[in-house]
């Protein structure tokens, strides 16, 4: 068996449930709060998988990061994205340079910014660049593989060790973020190849194209599966043959901050595909992820219920980068706040109903 595959099932079989009685003491405490039992809504909620995540209430989770993993497409010579497959490293760059919309509001979230080039097609020299390039590019997958299954395994083995190592230094809960122009036509084929959902139901609009480039797009899916036969119940062979090199890293964030009880919120459309193939090799690790928004991406609600999550915001946004996530971050420390600094029934001397 390769080192990859041993490494990835390693990963798996790491990932343990969440930690019960944590959950138990959490929901204890929530109810000893003056307010009305379950009047927080998802904020409860938010507080008890934290804690059993952690295995501590109101965990400090202010050490965090999102990854952005960046990877290229062969499938953009189809013609699926508003933008050329140059706009990936310039964008990279522009991440490094702190200038892109996920750096802002990284900096507001008190969130850094790590940036993995796992897979763009041409070189990038940075010296914050994390250069993890599996190779560079995928193939196109309307003509055959995106990559080997041996490469959707270094994409993931990618992935995991980048968790580990922000786990390693600390980091007490992460994000996924993602950069890859075409990105949003593997992930619809990877919602097509898994889930109950048609091309045409996971097919959006991506980076802005029109209802005809929109139609030739759903072709393009559709011939994806075609092709490559990726089997349902095999989720690195749909990855491999219809995926994308960021999206199996990110499988592997997932994975790896999973094994290492790190909470992980999950971005928009293109993080979430890779949060199904996560939530396909091991279901136990949903328990650990955290859903953050609901893109305008048309498939984005539908494949959040395949994987068993829910957003926490709708702010009509369909970019990408991590950007819903790291938002997704002040959510999770006001659930943290709440259940940490809340007076009880007793402190305050609030009658109970
Ligand atoms: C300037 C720019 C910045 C971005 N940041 C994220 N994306 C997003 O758009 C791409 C996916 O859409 P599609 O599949 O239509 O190409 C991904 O790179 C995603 O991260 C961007 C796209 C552009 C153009
Ligand atoms: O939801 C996303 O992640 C998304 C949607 C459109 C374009 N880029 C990213």
């Amino acid at each position: 068996m390769s080192e990859t595959k041993q490494l990835l099932d390693r990963t798996v079989a790491a990932i343990r449930p969440l930690d019960a009685e944590a959950v138990d003491a959490a929901q204890a405490r929530l109810d000893s709060l003056t307010k009305p039992p379950g009047s927080l809504g998802k904020l409860e909620d938010i507080a008890k998988q934290t804690a059993g995540i952690t295995g501590e209430i109101g965990a400090d989770l202010s050490k965090r990061a999102v990854v952005v993993m960046a990877g290229d497409h062969g499938v953009c010579a189809e013609g699926v994205s508003a933008f050329p497959s140059e706009v990936t490293p310039q964008m990279v760059l522009n991440f490094l340079a702190g200038g892109a919309a996920v750096n802002v509001l990284a900096r507001q979230a008190g969130a850094d910014v790590v940036c993995v080039d796992v897979g763009v097609a041409t070189a990038i020299e940075h010296p914050s660049l994390v250069q993890r390039k599996v190779r560079p590019g995928t193939d196109n997958i309307a003509q055959g593989p995106a990559m080997s299954r041996e490469e959707a395994l270094e994409a993931i083995a990618v992935g995991i060790e980048t968790a580990v190592e922000l786990a390693a230094q600390g980091y007490g809960m992460l994000a996924t973020g993602e950069m890859g122009i075409g990105n949003t036509t593997p992930s619809a084929a990877l919602c097509a190849a898994m889930t109950a959902m048609t091309a045409e139901q996971a097919v959006g609009l991506g980076t802005g194209i029109d209802a005809t480039r929109r139609r030739h797009k759903v072709d393009v899916v559709e011939r994806a599966l075609a092709v490559n036969a990726p089997n349902a119940d095999d989720p690195l062979d749909a990855l491999a043959k219809v995926g994308g090199l960021e999206i199996a890293a990110l499988t592997g964030v997932i994975l790896g901050a999973a094994a290492h009880r790190l909470p992980v919120v999950v971005d928009g459309f293109i993080s979430s595909a890779a949060a199904l193939v996560a939530s396909r090799i091991a279901p136990a690790s949903v328990p650990y992820m955290i859903g953050s928004h609901l893109s305008q991406e048309q498939g984005h609600g539908q494949l959040l219920k395949a994987i068993g999550l829910s957003p926490m915001i709708h702010l009509d946004m369909r970019l990408g980068e991590g950007t819903g996530a790291v938002l997704g971050f002040h959510i999770v420390d006001a659930a943290q706040r709440l259940v940490r600094e809340m007076a009880t029934f007793e402190s305050a001397g609030v009658s109970k109903g």
